[in-house]
């Protein structure tokens, strides 16, 4: 089942050929900096000096998100080919190698409703997908704590794209804090990638982010950088900036950060969220609405069984709509604008 992976070898395609298992391997490049695979879509490189940041990058956590996919595997490639040298400590994860060969959002599950110990809730490790998440944290936890001692700051970044369109092309879910402040440097850092709005959540959740801002302190963030298309289809010059800083965090090199200012983005919090209760639920606009998009007070915007949910805040914008999700399961988050005047870091 699990083979070894050859380092002049493709990391994407061999994970994509091997998506069960992959032998765990180590080297060193010619540039010093020790490349170890830890598992099929896993591979940690850690430069001879460690700098003071530890990077995880990931993508493919939802199979059919293929814009991510392509920005990491080409980090990767160019780290292996030392085109670019990190200077960070940086894994890099590629989420659901098994749903990417699917070409499919999940297998069984989704997979990022399955972290902070999710995947052991309830009927326990049934699934690939509830595996693959008891191993990602475990991988996630085994990066952060290998690190050297001293003063370091961890980082996330969780890249998706979403299912539909949006007013504003990119933007970062920000997991609850649990009241501590949102850090000015990482809304800084995002706007640099081309993402100027932000989902401020208010609660817990079980996706990749917030379990590891919440168990690991990270900045961490689940990131959408546009729309959902199917591989070769992407347009990945509109993903210049994000790949640019992306480098340019692992290569310790300068960022082109712009000090903050509030005006510069579009910030949400949500108001509420709607779970899908029923096999009827069912939403009352086009799928070409696009996340974002606000209707007058009143407009019905779905329907579960008898339950009718409406808009009731003048404002109130419609984001990550999707009547397919299992039930019991967020089927929408309606947002609001909110201002971090006086609350960041
Ligand atoms: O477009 C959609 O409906 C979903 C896109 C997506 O996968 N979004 C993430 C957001 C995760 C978060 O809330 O931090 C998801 O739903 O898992
Ligand atoms: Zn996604």
């Amino acid at each position: 089942m699990s083979q070894q992976w050859i380092p002049n070898d493709d990391f994407l395609r061999h994970t994509l050929n091997h998506p069960a298992g992959l032998s765990p391997c180590e080297f060193r490049l010619e540039n010093g900096v020790t490349v170890q695979v830890w598992d099929t879509g896993v591979i940690c490189f850690e430069p001879a000096a460690a700098g003071d940041k530890d990077i995880v990058l990931s993508c493919g956590v939802h199979g059919n998100e293929t814009a991510p996919i392509e920005i990491c595997a080409e980090l990767v490639q160019d780290m292996l080919q030392q085109k670019l040298l990190p200077k960070q400590r940086t894994l890099v994860l590629i989420g659901n190698p098994a749903a990417i060969n699917a070409g499919k959002r999940e297998v069984e599950e989704n997979l990022n409703r399955l972290f902070s110990g999710h995947h052991s809730k309830g009927a326990g490790l049934i699934n690939d997908e509830r595996k693959r998440a008891l191993t990602l944290e475990q991988y996630v936890t085994r990066f952060y704590q290998q690190a050297p001692q001293g003063s370091r700051k961890r980082y996330l970044y969780d890249l998706h794209t979403a299912i539909r369109g949006s007013r504003f092309e990119k933007f970062a879910v920000y997991p609850f804090l649990h009241g501590k402040p949102w850090q000015k440097n990482q809304l800084e850092f995002l706007r640099a990638c081309g993402v100027s709005t932000v989902l401020l959540m208010q609660t817990a959740a079980s996706t990749f982010s917030y379990y590891a801002s919440n168990t690991h302190g990270a900045d961490a963030f689940t990131v959408e950088l546009g729309k959902v298309r199917p591989f070769g289809q992407n347009d990945m010059s509109r993903f210049s900036e994000v790949r640019a800083s992306l480098r340019a965090l692992v290569a310790d090199a300068p960022l082109a950060t712009k000090d903050f200012a509030e005006a510069d983005f579009q910030l949400y919090e949500v108001y509420r969220s709607i779970h899908k209760q029923t096999q009827d639920f069912k939403l009352h606009f086009a799928d070409d609405v696009e996340n974002f998009t606000t209707y007058p007070v009143g407009t019905l915007l779905a329907t579960d069984g008898d339950t009718e949910y409406r808009v009731e805040k003048e404002g109130e914008a419609l984001i990550f709509p999707n009547a397919k999700v299992a039930v019991g399961q967020r089927a929408m988050l309606m947002v609001v604008p909110r201002s971090v005047k006086g609350q960041l870091a």
